[in-house]
């Protein structure tokens, strides 16, 4: 894995998150380029992690092993007519973590070049921690397969799908979900405040909190609901706080939360792939 050079098209949020992540695990720097629409973007990157940066996508293409599509859905299309040519001639391992668009519209927008595997990674990848799902077709060979779950592993766990819709699942359940766990937190920190705790107190015991919940699913095998009935005493506060989840739907919320997710992703596949 370290002697490949990785070329990132797109360096925000998630394209930072997998450098970062990358870098932690010994990647050599220089084997790391990234692209964007302005230096104004690569500017920190460059100084942060020490990779090569440019602005052209073409000339980060001809050098790579693989090239890792991390622009939004939207601008995607643009991307690839771009750099249509440019992969024809390299042959990279093209690995796409746009939400939503499938392999064959990337192939498609690639003028049928179809060496192409579909990740949706998470921003915990940051630190090492990133929940990724990957789908390739069957014209991906064996060693590119490898070579993707070699690259994502390098910054989380990785799982692969046999269906690609499933992809909209990993993406409803592990790709915006960091968001969901934040938004719980966040709602945690509002109600402590609201009872009178200083914000600073309550953020260090809700963000120990939420890392000491995963990390005891972590390290068993006992699922979550287990671990759930174990904090629950009987008539205690625990069970008053979930009955109060419960007597509001809070499962029904979740699963329509997660189908509206699906929904989106699929919607954005279908609305972008039929360009
Ligand atoms: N954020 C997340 O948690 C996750 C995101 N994803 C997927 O990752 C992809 C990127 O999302 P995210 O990182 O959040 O988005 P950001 O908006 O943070 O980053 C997009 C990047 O693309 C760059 N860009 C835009 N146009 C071009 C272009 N023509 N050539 C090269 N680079 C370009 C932007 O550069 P500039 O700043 O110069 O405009 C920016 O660096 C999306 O497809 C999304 O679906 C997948 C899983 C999780
Ligand atoms: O919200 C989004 O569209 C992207 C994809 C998964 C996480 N963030």
């Amino acid at each position: 894995m370290h002697s490949k050079t990785l070329s990132f098209i797109g360096a925000g949020h998630m394209a930072e998150a997998i450098i970062a992540g990358l870098i932690n695990t010994g990647h050599p720097a220089e084997r790391i380029i990234a692209t964007a629409r302005s230096d104004k973007t690569l500017a920190p990157l460059q100084a942060r992690y020490g990779i090569q940066t440019t602005t052209d996508n073409c000339n980060a293409i001809a050098q790579a092993d693989v090239v890792v599509l991390a622009v939004k859905p939207q601008v995607m299309k643009e991307v690839c007519a771009q750099v249509t040519d440019i992969v024809a001639r390299q042959r990279p391992l093209i690995l796409s973590v746009a939400a939503g668009l499938t392999c064959a519209t990337l192939s498609r927008w690639l003028g049928g070049y179809d060496a192409i595997v579909r990740a949706m990674p998470n921003t915990p990848s940051l630190v090492g921690t990133g929940a990724c799902g990957l789908y390739a077709t069957d014209a991906v060979s064996k060693e590119q397969c490898t070579l993707a779950s070699d690259l994502m592993s390098a910054v989380g766990i990785t799982e692969w799908v046999n269906e690609e819709r499933l992809l909209s699942t990993v993406t409803a359940i592990a790709g915006s979900a960091p968001a969901y766990f934040f938004y719980l937190m966040e709602a945690l920190e509002k109600a402590a405040i609201e009872q009178g705790m200083p914000l600073e107190s309550a953020r260090r015991l809700i963000i120990q909190t939420a890392l000491g919940a995963a990390r005891m699913c972590d390290a068993s095998e006992d699922a979550p609901e287990e671990f759930k009935k174990r904090v629950m005493s009987p008539n205690g506060t625990t069970e008053r706080a979930i009955f109060h989840f419960q007597d509001h739907g809070f499962e029904q919320l979740v699963n329509d939360a997660v189908q509206a997710c699906f929904n989106r992703a699929e919607e954005l596949g279908e609305s972008l792939g039929s360009q």
